[in-house]
């Protein structure tokens, strides 16, 4: 892809510093070019930045600029822009007094697609669990960015529905951070239709799939055979495919998910809705982690991340693989262009 010269750069959250967000996005950086990328900068404590790269051994240089000028610095250095707050150089160690400064690098990236100032964003890392303890509300990206969307676009579809795209099998959970327990209670038809009908739509507008054949994943063993092994996907699961149907989208199912992702399988859809968060990650990590991206769709702006975690028990060696970051900021980079363009690149 050529990068367009006029475009604003993708704005890069850094994520949890004790986890290995700026270390990949600095090796991404190195591969730019191999890779192609848009231009994109940092959002970070520079100071932090300096000190992992550091200690990590990444011999990539910083530049601290404002959104404007990171494209120009873009060939020479990683552009960083600062944001409010310290950050602190703790490879491996989370600490809550980090949290406000990581929430506050999501919401500037948003605020400065908002403001044109940057194309889409790009997320490294939480780890949520430090975040919860400094008191952040939501389970993820996924649902805070709703909601700063929400806030920036008002009465626009700010819906968020979470898709974990890999070069093989794109798959997208109904439900997703919550207790397994807690899924058929959850599960309802509505948001099942809600979903599937988010995902026609974005990977119609964004991704160029104009009709997508979405296969819909049963909840229990067998997709219930029958409903002896669990009512739900007679009850919630099966009427919702109907409805999607009757809506004109090509859902069908539900299927059995033991046999729904093995090769063969994985020629007859464009993508998968599963009904809880492992039924459908598990298959995209096994068969690809390394280039799935995590793309938030329904939102009136490019979100996409990349499929791991923050990796905190190889944080601060520099030895971390920053494919599926490259993987994020390319098809950032693309849907972005998508956006500009109108036109699938
Ligand atoms: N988008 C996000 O913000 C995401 C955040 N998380 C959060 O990350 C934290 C840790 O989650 P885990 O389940 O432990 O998953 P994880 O992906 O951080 O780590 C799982 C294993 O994969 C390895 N690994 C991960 N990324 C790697 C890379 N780029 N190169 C080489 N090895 C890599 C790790 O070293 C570890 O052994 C949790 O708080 C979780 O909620 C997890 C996924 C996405
Ligand atoms: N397991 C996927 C994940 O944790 C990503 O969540 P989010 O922070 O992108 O909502």
């Amino acid at each position: 892809m050529t990068a367009d010269p006029a475009a604003p750069p993708l704005a890069v959250s850094v994520g949890e510093p004790a986890g290995i967000g700026a270390e990949v996005v600095a090796m991404a950086w190195a591969r730019r070019a191999v890779a192609g990328l848009e231009p994109f900068y940092l959002l970070a404590d520079p100071a932090f930045v300096a000190a992992r790269l550091a200690r990590a051994g990444i011999a990539v240089p910083i530049a601290v600029v404002e959104p404007e000028t990171a494209a120009a610095q873009f060939a020479d250095a990683l552009p960083v822009v600062a944001v409010d707050g310290a950050m602190g150089d703790r490879p491996g160690r989370p600490d809550p007094a980090d949290a406000a400064a990581v929430i506050a690098a999501i919401e500037t990236a948003v605020a400065h697609v908002r403001d044109g100032r940057a194309g889409a964003v790009v997320t490294a890392p939480i780890q949520k669990s430090n975040l919860y303890a400094a008191g952040f509300a939501f389970p993820g990206h996924t649902e805070f960015l709703g909601a700063v969307a929400a806030r920036h676009w008002p009465g626009a579809p700010c819906d968020p529905v979470m898709m974990l795209a890999g070069p093989e099998l794109s798959t997208v959970p109904v439900t997703v951070h919550v207790a397994l327990k807690d899924v058929p209670r959850l599960l309802t038809r509505e948001r099942i239709v809600a979903v599937g009908r988010i995902v026609a739509g974005d990977l119609a507008r964004r991704f160029g799939i104009a009709d997508p054949r979405i296969a819909v994943a049963g909840l229990n063993p067998h997709a219930g055979e029958d409903g002896t092994m669990g009512r739900e996907d007679l009850e919630i699961v099966g009427p919702a495919v109907a409805d999607l149907k009757a809506l004109g989208i090509r859902a069908s199912g539900p299927y059995p998910s033991d046999t729904l992702f093995h090769r063969r399988a994985r020629t007859g859809y464009d993508v998968v809705l599963g009904m809880y968060h492992d039924q459908v990650l598990i298959p995209v990590k096994t068969i690809a982690f390394d280039e799935t991206v995590n793309v938030t769709l329904g939102l009136p702006f490019v979100r996409t991340s990349p499929d791991h975690g923050t990796a905190l028990d190889i944080a601060g060696r520099g030895v971390a693989d920053p494919a599926s970051m490259v993987a994020a900021l390319a098809l950032a980079g693309r849907m972005a262009a998508t956006g500009r363009t109108g036109a699938p690149t």
